[in-house]
């Protein structure tokens, strides 16, 4: 089929050429060849794919962002792989994840896959489109260190107590969190056990920080802790656990590991 494809574009590509050449006197004809060429992008540079290939990534600063959301931002990705003065790469501890609002982008092919499977699906953390209405974040791992940070500011669409963010919503964030973490160290996995403590309130619009950290692995079980804090970490506002069970894709359609 691709071959078709590839064909089917040479003979337009080719079209185009001697058409821009029919009845046209020679200098004109010069000249419009080389704005054929100019125009026409040689075959190799057509993209056979017809979607795009690079899927959003949903955790680059947005307009939307509070200095607060953007401090904390700028001091992770500092910790993270530059590129110094001569054009050398410094290895940094961390590594900046990026966020795509399926999460069958992230399997490989999976790119592709999604414009067909269920393609209205969204990952729920990525569902509205408004910037800044629900779930801002951006997750950054330390593979050295088994862990990982969350960057995390809360929308006016998450309300909960008055002016304070709903317990699912932090639930929400935790379980993305602490699954992004478990997927990142074991593979494809699900949440089989979250239990949470609410410490103290946490006020809508705020920045917060969820620090999660690998526990132990055992068979196919991956336990993570997790502690969600103000971003100076002065102020606990919740703490959790959770367990997540590796699966087989098949797990997803319906059969048993
Ligand atoms: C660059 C890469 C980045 C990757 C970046 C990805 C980005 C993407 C971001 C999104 C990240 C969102 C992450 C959300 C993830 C969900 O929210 S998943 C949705 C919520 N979870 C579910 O719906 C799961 C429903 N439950 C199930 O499907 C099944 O019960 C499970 C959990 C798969 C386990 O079933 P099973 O495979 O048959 O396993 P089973 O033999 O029963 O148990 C295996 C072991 O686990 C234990 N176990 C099972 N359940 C429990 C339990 N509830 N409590 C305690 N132990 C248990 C068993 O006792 C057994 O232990 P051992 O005998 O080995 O000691």
């Amino acid at each position: 089929m691709l071959g078709q494809i590839a064909r089917r574009l040479g003979q337009l590509h080719g079209q185009q050429i001697c058409n821009g050449l029919n009845g046209v006197r020679f200098k004109e004809t010069h000249r419009h060849l080389q704005s054929s060429f100019k125009t026409v992008r040689p075959i190799s540079t057509i993209p056979l794919w017809p979607f795009s290939s690079r899927p959003r990534d949903f955790s680059q600063p947005n307009s939307s962002w509070s200095p607060e959301m953007r401090k904390a931002y700028d001091h992770y990705i500092a910790l993270c792989d530059t590129d110094n003065e001569n054009g050398e790469k410094t290895k940094g501890p961390w590594r900046k994840l990026p966020s795509y609002n399926r999460s069958i982008k992230y399997a490989t092919g999976g790119i592709h896959l999604s414009k067909f499977i269920q393609a209205e699906n969204r990952l729920f953390t990525r569902s509205v489109k408004e910037q800044g209405a629900t779930f801002e974040y951006v997750v950054f791992v330390n593979k050295e260190e088994k862990s990982c940070v969350c960057v995390f500011q809360s929308g006016r669409l998450l309300e909960g107590a008055p002016g304070h963010v709903h317990g699912g919503a932090i639930a929400t964030m935790i379980d993305t969190v602490t699954g992004t973490l478990a997927g990142y160290l074991s593979g494809p996995i699900m949440t089989a056990n979250l239990n949470i403590d609410y410490r103290n309130p946490m006020p809508l619009g705020s920045v917060v920080l969820i620090h999660s950290a690998l526990d132990r692995i055992e068979r196919r079980k991956t336990f993570i802790t997790c502690k969600v804090t103000s971003t100076d970490e002065s102020k606990l506002y919740t703490e959790a656990t959770a367990l997540f069970v590796s699966i087989s894709v098949g797990h997803l359609f319906g059969s048993r590991n």
